[in-house]
Parts: structure tokens; C-alpha cells; sequence
């Protein structure tokens, strides 16, 4: 842990221990918005799994063009040679151990399954010294991390014992080598500390385990963001961090009330929150603000006000204008709901995406009746129908529904979130497409604004956003400068009929 020390002062940070919250990273110098804090590549990585051949990746670089399946396993896919290579020394122990697997077994292991036995491969590999270790990426590390197993509940205990019995048919070592608790241990080391490598624009691509990474906590209201730039981590500062600050990141999606978020802490992550949000619960502030983002919306729709539940337990009353709710109003149209997005699911899977976008549609009506604007249920809605219209290429309708989403994003989530840059790049992209220029230029620029702290200005996707700008940029000045010769020929007419009134003038005295 002295080796880690050192080279974690040498980026100008420290870890240290608070009671109650395990090891902390802090600051050891200031740094600024937008700038690298900690970056690794993961310690083992496996891409997510779906049922499609169109979400095969790469198992190195989880990019999902020309891949070719590994010959022998048939497991594993790699979309050139050269991440084949990197990946060779692991996958070649896999592939052994894959092939004592029957064929068919073998194509449906789990990413978690696979994340564990490349996990023991791998701390073979290094202790055989065919791989080499670094202060920051080395089974110690592993070892330390938290595992919570004395949190853990019996169900979830007899399914991690499970695995870990698979892992160790899988793995076949010697019994001297490895024990099943171990392995169980470390699946619950897995469910705390592993992470959902994304691509930039947030969307889910494999699991890695990053274990100088997972030192970093958790606040609602963090001052650093993750994201990964193909398989590698990166932390970066989201707002200005002077020497001293911890280092705290969001685990969760920070948009519900305060109870949500701490249910989701709590039942994945064993802790209770104390960030600045969160110590509010139970506060005026934040009771109105959970009636806000998940309560009902007042039966006025003239009225903003929120609903709390009255003293009878009959329903919701308006906080503002004192008009009641009717619980059973609300279930009726919480059913409708239900009973609609059964509905689009069917449609989904028949391959229907109009008729289920339509029945989407109604869904949101409903909720717009029942939910406050700033909503998440309703925000929910609205972010998957902006999807289905994307995929329905209905641009127009998605831009509406893009607007619509904009305001919620600014009310939940901090003004660096990736989630608000990203939103508004979806709706320069549609302003741009449809020639709206000017909003293109707007609202490309706010994507400029938050994606350079949380994205960095050099990768290709930063790349391609700063170029669409430009472009929009020159489209919207080009159009100015029409309007201006319009107007500048309009002038010139003027400029004619005035001579010739003054010619006629002149022609009558
Ligand atoms: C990924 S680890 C973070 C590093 C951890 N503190 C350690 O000692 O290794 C996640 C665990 O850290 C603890 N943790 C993270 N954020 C916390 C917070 N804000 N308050 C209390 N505990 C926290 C919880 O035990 C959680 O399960």
C-alpha cells in the first residue's frame, strides 16, 4: 500500500481513513474544473451480453464494428488484431479453461461470471509473473477492497455461493489454490465496487473492476465525475476542488427524491449518505421538493402546487390552493398506466414501434394530468419516448420532446452533469438537422459548456461535438449575412423608387 501512497502523491493525491466511511482519496493540490484527477485502464473487464448479435463488442475496447469470434472458444470476440494481442496472455488461460466448458454452457456464461474467473486468471498470471504488477494495478488491491459480506442477506449469500461454486468448476485449480468462500467474497466485492463501463454518451458497454478508482466515495452531490474513454477511467474535477477535498463521485442516478436514493444506497452500497443533500431529509426543503419530483400534481392545472397526504388518509392536498386528490382517482389512473405499458410492450416485441410509441404517448398524457412538471416518472416517459421517436427518425417531434426534458435535467441534476451536456448536444443535433441554425448554435454551445468539464476536449466524441458547432456556426452566419443582402436589396428599391418619386418630382414642377 506504500507503492499505491507514493504513486497516488505523484498525481497530487492522498487516501485516508474516516471511521464509518472506509478509505477516502482527498486532494493533495487544487485542482480545476474539467481537469484529470485519476485515470486506469481496469484490473479485468468483460463487455455486457445481450441476446442480439448486433451488441457483440470487442472484449478489449467493447467497440462493436468488424469483429471476428475468437476460433477456438467462440466466447469471445475482438475487433482487430491488435486487441487481440493486448488481450492474449489472459484469454489464452481462458480459452483453456472455456474449452473444458460444454459448448453450449460456455456461450451462456454470465459477464459476471466471466468478470470472476478472469479476475483468478489474471492474480494467476501476475503471481507467475507473466504479467507484470504496478503500484496501481495489482491483486493487493483487490484484496483490499470492501466486501460488506457481513451486510449481505442469506438470499444473496446462497446465490454469490452458487457462483462462486461455478467459478470453481469453471476454474478446475487445485484445491491449495483456491476456496469457494473466496471466490463469494469477491463476488460481493464485485456488487460494491465494480463499475458500468459506458461509452460518452452514457450508454452501458461491459463491467470493469478499477480498484484505485473504487477508493473514491460516493455523494449525492459530487464534485468529481467518472466516464471512460473505451475501457480506460477517467476522473475528472467538476468544479474547482482546492488541496484537501475529497473526491466524491455519484454511484446512483442522483435524480429522485432523498428516501430513493438512499434505498438505493443502502441496498446496493450498505451506507447512509451524509452529503449535503441528504442531511437535509426530513426538512421542509425536502419533503416539498420529494411531493415535486415524485408526488402528484395539483387537480388545478392553472395551480404549481405540491400534494401532501391528508390528515384522513383520503387522498392528496394541494399545499398551495387546498384542493384534494381523490386516492382513488390516483389509483385508477396509476392502473391505466400499468395496464398501458403492458400494451407497449407487446407492440415492442411484435416489432410495432409506431402503434408503441402512440400508446407511449398516452401514457404521458395520463401522467402529465397526475405528475408536477419537474416529475421523474414523467421525465422517465419522456426520455423514452424521445428514443422511440429518434429510432421513428420523427426529428421534429423528438426536438419537442428534447425541450421538454431540458428544463427537468437543469432542476435535478448539478449544472456539470454529463447527462445535461448530452441532452443538449441531442438537441443542437436536431435544431441542426432541421436548419434551425441559431438554436443549433445555442444550444451546441451549453453542450460545449458542460461536456469540456466531464468529457475533456480531446477525445474523438469532444472532437466531433466541437466541429458540428463550427459548422453550425458558419451555417447560421451564412444566413445572416442572406438576410443581411435581402435586406441591403430591399434598401436599393427603396433607394429607386426615391429617385424616380424625385425624378417625377422634379418632371411636374
Ligand atoms: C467503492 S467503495 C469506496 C471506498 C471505500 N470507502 C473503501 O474503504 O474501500 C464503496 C463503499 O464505500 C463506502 N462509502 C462510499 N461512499 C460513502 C459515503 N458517502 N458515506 C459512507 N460510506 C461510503 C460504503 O461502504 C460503500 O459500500
Amino acid at each position: 500500500m506504500e507503492e499505491l501512497e507514493t504513486a497516488l502523491s505523484q498525481k497530487g493525491l492522498k487516501v485516508s481513513t474516516i471511521p464509518g466511511k472506509g478509505r477516502c482519496l482527498f486532494t493533495a493540490r487544487d485542482f480545476s474544473p474539467g481537469e484529470v484527477i485519476l485515470s486506469q485502464e481496469p484490473y479485468v473487464s468483460v463487455p455486457n451480453k445481450n441476446s442480439s448479435d448486433s451488441s457483440l463488442k470487442c472484449d478489449w475496447c467493447f467497440t462493436s464494428t468488424t469483429l471476428k469470434k475468437c476460433s477456438a472458444c467462440q466466447v469471445v470476440w475482438y475487433c482487430s488484431g491488435s486487441c487481440q494481442k493486448s488481450d492474449w496472455k489472459l484469454h489464452r488461460l481462458e480459452c483453456q479453461v472455456l474449452l473444458k466448458v460444454d459448448k453450449d454452457k460456455r456461450k451462456s456464461l454470465t459477464p459476471s461470471i466471466r468478470l470472476m474467473v478472469k479476475l483468478y486468471l489474471r492474480r494467476k498470471l501476475e503471481s507467475e509473473k507473466v504479467i507484470p504488477i504496478s503500484a496501481t494495478d495489482n491483486y493487493n488491491l483487490v484484496d483490499a477492497l470492501v466486501s460488506h459480506m457481513s451486510d449481505v442477506d442469506e438470499k444473496q449469500l446462497v446465490l454469490y455461493a452458487q457462483m462462486a461454486n461455478l467459478v470453481n468448476l469453471i476454474l478446475q485449480l487445485p484445491e491449495n489454490e483456491i476456496n469457494v468462500k473466496e471466490i463469494a467474497v469477491n463476488f460481493s466485492k464485485l456488487a460494491c465496487n465494480a463499475h458500468t463501463i459506458c461509452d460518452a454518451e452514457l450508454r452501458p458497454l461491459g463491467t470493469g473492476l478499477y480498484p484505485v478508482i473504487s477508493i473514491i466515495n460516493h455523494s449525492c452531490l459530487p464534485n468529481a465525475v467518472l466516464l471512460f474513454e473505451g475501457r480506460l477511467a477517467v476522473v475528472r474535477a467538476a468544479q474547482r476542488m482546492p488541496k484537501g477535498s475529497e473526491v466524491l463521485i455519484s454511484y446512483i442516478e442522483t435524480a429522485g427524491s432523498t428516501t430513493t436514493r438512499q434505498k438505493a444506497l443502502k441496498e446496493q452500497y450498505y451506507f447512509c449518505c451524509n452529503c449535503p443533500r441528504c442531511i437535509k431529509m426530513g426538512e421542509c426543503s425536502d419533503i416539498q421538493e420529494s411531493a415535486i419530483l415524485e408526488g402528484y400534481r395539483c387537480r388545478d392545472k392553472t395551480c404549481s402546487g405540491f400534494l401532501f397526504c391528508d390528515s384522513d388518509n383520503k387522498g392528496f392536498v394541494c399545499q398551495h390552493c387546498g384542493l384534494l386528490r381523490e386516492k382513488e382517482e390516483i389509483a385508477n389512473v396509476t392502473n391505466e398506466v400499468e395496464s398501458l405499458s403492458k400494451e407497449v410492450s407487446v407492440f415492442q416485441s411484435s416489432g410495432n414501434h409506431r402503434a408503441a410509441t402512440s400508446v407511449h404517448k398516452a401514457i404521458e398524457k395520463l401522467q402529465v394530468n397526475l405528475c408536477h412538471s419537474f416529475s421523474v416518472n414523467l421525465l422517465r416517459t419522456r426520455e423514452t419516448l424521445l428514443k422511440m421517436l429518434m429510432e421513428l427518425q420523427d426529428w421534429e417531434e423528438a426536438l419537442e420532446y428534447c425541450k421538454l426534458i431540458l428544463p427537468v435535467y437543469q432542476r435535478v441534476y448539478p449544472g456539470f452533469h454529463p447527462l445535461l451536456g448530452l441532452q443538449y448536444y441531442t438537441c443542437g443535433k436536431l435544431e441542426w438537422f432541421l436548419g434551425k441554425s441559431e438554436g443549433a448554435v445555442y444550444s451546441l454551445s451549453k453542450a460545449v459548456d458542460v461536456l469540456r468539464i466531464t468529457h475533456g476536449t480531446k477525445t474523438p466524441f469532444m472532437k466531433e461535438l466541437l466541429m458540428k458547432l463550427e459548422e453550425a456556426q458558419a451555417e447560421a452566419s451564412y444566413k445572416h449575412s442572406l438576410k443581411d443582402d435581402e435586406a441591403g436589396c430591399l434598401f436599393m428599391d427603396s433607394l429607386e423608387n426615391l429617385r424616380a418619386l424625385e425624378c417625377s418630382f422634379q418632371d411636374a414642377l
